[in-house]
């Protein structure tokens, strides 16, 4: 007796006689019901069951509907922060797990023979050798079951993996195999796969394989084309007529055929003498698609030894009640070679056929692995309500259809998998791919986090009153919005965060810390930009003055390794260097150490809002298709409505708990896309307004904390989904989910960058404005004096300041309301006005300043935007220079009533400020950009009065 025959005995159901003629019966169905009601044990007990197949579309139907798995799906979720995809796998191996433990006794009985359980690679892996190994082998160590199969595609890149697998002993059912050419690969692949096994002198005993021959879907296409060329009135459609529902069971008998010649051959007696199994044919593809022929076409006629068919449940049932076995698959073999000799002549393609059989297989398997998923992430988010932030979409028709186009499009490219592979053709095919790991800093931070608590720790036990972080742009904007957010935590410093080098401002932030008691934070990624080391120089100055020696113990560093912040760290005697990612650029770098520090200082509780960050890092996966992928739906918006529908204005308003929020999102936005004359214009923190006050160019994007909502912009915002505008709400249930978004932001800025077709992680105009910058301090350095600057026109405190181009076309004027109206009329539609204001950033500034942008905006209908210099050189700046060239801008400078020295220059902080002014104008202004430079000369207040005036009579 074979092992074949184990388990024979009850002659009246056709399923179990399969085994005398050979054959094993598999279910080609998984689901959890199947085997925790038992079914599938009965399967084995009553019907001789011998094993089980799975595939991405089988787990679709299992996991992607109903509820069998909620119960673990949210024992998961409580216990870990997960993304879909491992989400997906601890289900799968469960299930597989199971499976296997039911099946266990047949594998025992009949020798290893029977008795397994496949689970298959990712389908994304098809066409990668090396990745489908490392699948393979890692999906075989997690299941840990000897009765585990792993399914391998039998593509050209599958065959080598199969190869290699099998010589690493892991049992393989090769997949969609659909001609025999492609088989023939498969079997070289298992027996030189043994064969390595042997060399090494390793057993090739108990090693299993199938090679998995799909069939009804060969006649499915082959029909077809016999049906269209009847249809067309074909000369040869008797004979074509004959051929329907043939051609499958013939191809797959010449495969059956190659295997015994295989089986006999010298070179496979010399395995079979050291024990090795045969790998067998599994017929796959089983259920009966054509409803005019019989339902258990490809069970009954594909029966002989030592093959298995594993059959769907349905074609199962049908086949105990009504199959007819014999030994069908070795009868009428010249009958088979006809059959295909007979398509030949008909010209029917059967080699065309699997060839787009294995395309579409391997696409069909990607589309259900999608859609299974999918479904994991929305069931993922549901049952994780409010720990995760809610998105909203309120868009116009054509914006809504142009977004899912664009998130199809990004599912069948596989683009959020290249991304996180850090594919730089998603951007522009340069360096994108090296600065890509604030993708996973997350993790490491969550992996270094005593460190920072030790960190923590240490702050608090040394009793500093106040931490101040001296920095600019991505060095800043990211630690402001914790301390915005978070505010002063008990027994911690109070966190403030310079980043300007307007004198008063200056002397205001050193006017509210005790310097004896403060913990000064020098941030700089690259550690070479002007500000932080300035600002660094005049506070140790200023600091030693009251600490002496010990000065150095109240500064620390975050920079990047290696440089020049790092030398003068360790040259003072720095309490502690922190170091940044060189891969992560500035703007992204807020989970890094440039956050995390400041957020130690200020007693944050690190680990809650890291495990915030991670839930964004884990919603925004690989595994986790676009229209499931908080990141990419809204960075499909952004770029969509910018790149389609000239809707580049992202208008932020954030609830009041969270409103610094949008300063750090301008950077991230404008930073990454404004540049080749294209990208996104954010707008933060304009008022909300009526919908007739805005144009045709605006997204909105309402972040929304529910925990402390703000009524009046519900209403607003309510009112302007309702007019049709595009509106993005996203609700953070509390402010911890800052950090979440933080993630989810950067992903989207990431995903718009690719859509626009920029490089999303340079930022080349920014660099041009510090080497103009860098020109004046220097010349002023030698020479003691700035380069000679005069106004094209005087009125009143205003001096007014362009290049010559600018002045030209607005020289018509001599008052300050003729220029300034001059200026602003050459504004239309799309373009946005900027005010750049160089002045002491207060609360009564940023009143003014909020006031007049209020009154552009009501005045022209144009997107504004409120910016404090020199800050946003390091932010916005970007897509001022190198965005489209849409913005009109309007600098403001004044008369510093308050310098300050910088410590070993001759400039001061005034005139850096000075430099910077006028480096950036001179940038902008050789950009071809419309910009306009009013200093108000005497007292500030009373300047900016008159100036709102002027502004608000010019619109
Ligand atoms: O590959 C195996 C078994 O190795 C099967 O699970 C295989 O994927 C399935 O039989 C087919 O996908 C089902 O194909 P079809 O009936 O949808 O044409
Ligand atoms: O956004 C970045 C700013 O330009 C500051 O750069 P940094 O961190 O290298 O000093």
């Amino acid at each position: 007796m074979t092992a074949y025959e184990a388990g024979t005995g009850d002659a009246a159901n056709p399923l179990k006689q399969l085994a005398r003629h050979g054959q094993s019966p598999w279910l080609d169905f998984i689901q959890r019901s199947y085997t925790e009601s038992g079914k599938l044990k009965k399967l084995v007990e009553e019907d001789g069951l011998k094993g089980v197949t799975s595939n991405p579309s089988i787990f679709q139907k299992a996991m992607g509907h109903g509820t069998d798995y909620d119960p673990q799906i949210r024992q998961i979720l409580a216990d870990r922060i997960v993304d879909a995809g491992t989400l997906y796998e601890t289900l799968a191996i469960h299930d597989i797990r199971a499976a296997a433990k039911v099946l266990h006794p047949v594998y025992a009985q009949t020798a290893k023979v029977d008795g397994y359980v496949s689970l298959e690679v990712s389908p994304y892996l098809a066409r990668d050798t090396k990745a489908t190994i490392a699948e393979a082998r890692r999906l075989w160590i997690a299941v840990g079951a000897p009765n585990l199969m792993i399914k391998i595609p039998g593509t050209d890149e599958g065959a080598p993996a199969v190869q290699a697998a099998i010589a690493e002993g892991i049992n393989v059912n090769v997949t969609l195999l659909f001609s025999l050419s492609a088989y023939k690969k498969v079997v070289e692949a298992y027996i030189a796969g043994l064969e390595e096994r042997l060399s090494r002198g390793e057993s090739v005993k108990g090693i299993a394989s199938v090679a998995s021959f799909f069939v009804s879907r060969i006649d499915v296409k082959i029909d077809k084309e016999i049906d269209a060329r009847i249809a067309a009135g074909d000369r040869e459609a008797e004979s074509l007529r004959g051929l329907r529902g043939k051609v499958a069971i013939a191809n797959a008998k010449q495969a059956y055929e190659y295997w015994q010649g295989i089986v006999r051959s010298p070179r496979w007696k010399k395995l079979a003498d050291a024990g090795a199994m045969p790998q067998r044919l599994l017929w796959a593809s089983t259920s009966t698609k054509d409803k005019t022929f019989s339902d258990v076409l490809y069970v009954d006629g594909l029966i002989g030894p030592e093959t298995v068919n594993t059959i769907p449940p349905a074609t199962f049932d049908d086949f105990r009640d009504h199959g007819r076995v014999a030994d069908t698959l070795t009868q009428d073999l010249p009958g088979a070679h006809r059959v295909i000799s007979e398509a030949r002549r008909l010209g029917l393609d059967l080699d065309g056929v699997t060839r787009t059989l294995v395309t579409e297989g391997v696409r069909g398997f990607e589309d259900a692995f999608d859609a299974l998923l999918g479904a994991i992430a929305a069931k993922q988010a549901a049952f994780l309500g409010n720990k995760v932030t809610k998105t909203t979409l309120n868009l116009p028709a054509s914006l809504d259809t142009a977004v899912r186009e664009e998130l199809e499009a990004w599912r069948t490219k596989g683009n959020v998998r290249r991304l996180w592979a850090g594919d730089a053709t998603l951007w522009t095919g340069r360096d994108e791919g090296n600065w890509l790991k604030w993708l996973t800093i997350v993790d490491d931070q969550l992996l270094a986090l005593s460190k920072f608590e030790e960190f923590q720790a240490e702050v608090k036990a040394r009793g500093f009153r106040d931490a101040l972080l001296l920095g600019m742009g991505g060095s800043s904007l990211g630690p402001e919005v914790l301390a915005q957010t978070f505010g002063k935590h008990e027994g911690f410093p109070h966190l403030y965060v310079l980043d300007s080098t307007d004198p008063q401002q200056i002397r205001d932030f050193q006017d509210r810390i005790d310097i004896s008691r403060t913990l000064f934070i020098v941030s700089s990624k690259s550690g070479g930009t002007l500000e932080p080391n300035i600002l660094k120089a005049y506070f140790f100055d200023q600091a030693k003055k009251v600490l002496g020696d010990k000065v150095g113990s109240h500064f620390i560093t975050v920079t990047d390794p290696g440089s020049h912040m790092e030398d003068v760290a360790k040259k003072d005697g720095f309490w502690k260097i922190f170091y940044g990612e060189k891969q992560i650029g500035g703007r992204y770098s807020v989970l890094s150490d440039f956050g995390l520090v400041p957020a130690a200082v200020a007693g944050l509780p690190l680990k809650l809002l890291l495990e915030s960050a991670l839930r964004g890092e884990k919603s925004c996966a690989a595994s986790v298709p676009p229209a499931q992928n908080p990141g990419v739906v809204l960075g499909s918006v952004l770029g969509v409505a910018a790149r389609d529908f000239g809707r580049d204005k992202v208008t932020i308003i954030a609830s009041p708990g969270i409103y610094d929020m949008g300063a750090w999102l301008e950077q991230l936005l404008a930073e990454s896309t404004g540049k080749d004359g294209k990208g996104l214009i954010p707008i933060d923190d304009e008022t909300i307004g009526k919908p007739d006050v805005y144009g045709k160019d605006r997204v909105f994007a309402y972040l929304r904390l529910a925990e402390d909502p703000c009524p009046r912009q519900d209403a607003a915002f309510a009112a302007l989904a309702e007019a049709g505008e595009p509106v993005v709400t996203i609700e953070l249930h509390e402010r911890r989910q800052v950090l979440e978004e933080f993630f989810r932001w950067e992903f989207a800025t990431a995903v718009a960058g690719s859509i626009i077709g920029i490089n999303a992680f340079n930022q080349p105009d920014v660099e041009a404005s510090k080497i103009e910058t860098k020109k004046i301090t220097n010349a002023y350095n030698e020479t003691g004096k700035l380069p000679p600057y005069e106004p094209f026109a005087k009125d009143g405190p205003f001096a007014f300041y362009a290049d010559p181009k600018n002045a030209a076309a607005l020289k018509a004027g001599t008052t300050a309301e003729a220029i300034l109206k001059a200026h602003f009329a050459r504004a239309g539609a799309g373009d946005y006005v900027a005010l750049l204001a160089y002045i002491d950033r207060d609360t009564a500034t940023r009143e003014w300043i909020q006031k007049v942008r209020l009154s552009v905006r009501d005045g022209l209908k144009l997107a504004t935007a409120a910016e404090f210099g020199p800050r946003f050189q390091h932010s916005t700046g970007q897509a001022y220079k190198g965005g489209p060239n849409t913005g009109v801008f309007m600098q403001i400078t004044c008369d510093d009533v308050v310098n300050l020295p910088v410590p070993g220059e001759k400039y001061t902080f005034g005139i850096v400020k000075e430099a910077q002014a006028r480096g950036d104008m001179e940038v902008l202004a050789e950009r071809g950009r419309r910009v306009l430079r009013v200093h108000i000369h005497g007292d500030l207040k009373s300047g900016l009065e008159k100036l709102a005036q002027a502004i608000s009579a010019a619109v």
